[in-house]
């Protein structure tokens, strides 16, 4: 691909930025993107995004590549801006250009300019060295702090499958409306039903964006509200419900939803999405615990971990260290709590997050199947489709993990279970 110059530059730029600040804060990228992106052109802001997002997915090579070329690592900003430079000279990029436009990033930071030469030398190396190691290295690995706990859960041998997934990245998952003509788009159904695009592109470019006929969801992340099976004209409640994939499925689905969250932000995208598709919903801005009333069916996507997603969110691990982890497992035991004295006797509650960690899925649905001796586990998971058997779990949930489904790209962790209230 062939760019203006200062076009290429301006998203390296900016991808460096975007690191710097997921490497040395400590943020997500979804927490200072906004502010980093926003003077760029559409196109630019795209790529700076994916630059960003190959680097932390690569960085664990990069950094050995580069080790060999560094007798000391320099300030964050230019290990950064090599890492970068590295990523992209070792996965196809013309030398010329990329060397040129790193150089010159550095060149003109204040405090590191004089670091160019070093800069220079260091990615020429690289651009001849680099590309023949590259396919050598292994995978790149969690950190131990998130790697520890999961190699305990799920074994080493699925531990590899689970970051070679995550290497990989993920396809593009669509939810699609009842009855909408999807023959305009080049995707394949997944087993469970979800359209997949292995190239996707710019989303709202894609057929049907502007009329609706379908909305972005990861194929495991459509499964709770396909458990749930909210009836036509049932009141559901849908607990933590931006941006809303999970409110749209069941509204499609011709249930009364009432989708409830506690960030104004993410629930101005919830209502996007609903006028967007034509669907509707009853939108409360609220807390979980202020809830109140009695329902046929409650939805819990609870607040997590969000290991499930690192495939598409690869700043995670390293923005992050666990330390939040036990309060969010704490929050998640009390708002099941909660949610399941909003359920009708006789109604369902589906409990779901988006995590790798049992904490987090098994151990809060069996601690819960104790706690509360009118909760069953419900029958509804052994009629979806397209559900390996060895995906349930002991306790009788749903456990999904990146490396299932390898030939077809994968998807993300998740967990679910269907609990049951006894009729009184
Ligand atoms: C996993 S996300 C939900 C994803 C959503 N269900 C979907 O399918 O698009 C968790 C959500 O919980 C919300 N949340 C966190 N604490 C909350 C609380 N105490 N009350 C209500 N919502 C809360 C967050 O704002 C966030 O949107």
């Amino acid at each position: 691909m062939t760019d203006h110059p200062s076009s290429a530059s301006d998203a390296r730029r900016a991808a460096v930025a975007l690191l710097d600040k997921v490497l040395g804060e400590g943020l997500l990228l979804s927490e200072c993107q906004t502010q980093i992106l926003e003077r760029l052109e559409p196109a630019d802001r795209a790529r700076a995004q994916r630059l960003a997002l190959q680097v932390l997915r690569a960085l664990e090579r990069a950094d050995r590549v580069l080790a060999k070329h560094l007798r000391k690592p320099p300030a964050l900003h230019v290990r950064n801006a090599l890492r970068l430079g590295t990523v992209e000279l070792c996965s196809g990029g013309a030398a010329h250009g990329v060397v040129n436009d790193i150089v010159n990033l550095v060149a003109r930071h204040r405090r590191h300019g004089q670091l160019k030469g070093l800069v220079n030398a260091v990615l020429r190396k690289v651009a001849t060295e680099g590309p023949g190691e590259w396919a050598k290295l292994r995978v790149p690995r969690l950190p131990k702090w998130l790697r520890a706990p999961l190699v305990q859960a799920w074994g080493s041998d699925a531990m590899l499958a689970i970051e070679a997934a995550h290497y990989k990245g993920a396809p593009l998952d669509l939810s699609a409306k009842p009855g909408a003509d999807l023959a305009a788009l080049e995707g394949a159904m997944t087993p469970t039903g979800s359209l997949r695009l292995q190239e996707a592109g710019q989303v709202s470019a894609l057929p049907g964006y502007e009329q609706g006929a379908w909305w972005v969801q990861d194929a495991a992340a459509a499964l709770p509200a396909q458990l749930l099976n909210a009836a036509r004209g049932e009141r559901v409640l849908d607990l933590c419900a931006a941006p809303g994939g999970k409110t749209l499925q069941m509204a499609a689905s011709g249930a009364q939803v009432t989708a409830v969250d506690i960030s104004e932000n993410r629930l101005a995208r919830l209502q996007e999405n609903l006028t967007r598709t034509g669907l509707s919903a009853t939108v409360v801005a609220g807390d979980v615990f202020e809830q109140k009333g009695q329902y046929d069916a409650v939805l819990l996507d609870a607040p997590c971990s969000a290991t499930g997603t690192i495939r598409r969110h690869p700043d995670l691990p390293h923005a992050k260290d666990g330390a939040g982890f036990g309060g969010l497992i704490e929050l998640q035991a009390q708002m099941l709590a909660h949610a399941w004295g909003l359920v009708r006797p006789g109604g369902r509650l589906v409990y779901c997050t988006c995590s790798l960690l049992p904490d987090e899925g098994e151990c809060q649905v069996e601690d819960m199947l104790e706690m509360f001796p009118g909760a069953r586990i419900g029958d509804r998971l052994k009629s979806l489709s397209g559900i390996d058997p060895s995906w349930i779990t002991e306790e009788g949930g749903l456990r999904l993990r990146p490396d299932y489904w390898a030939e077809i790209g994968g998807m993300d962790g998740f967990y679910m279970a269907e609990l049951v209230k006894a009729e009184v």
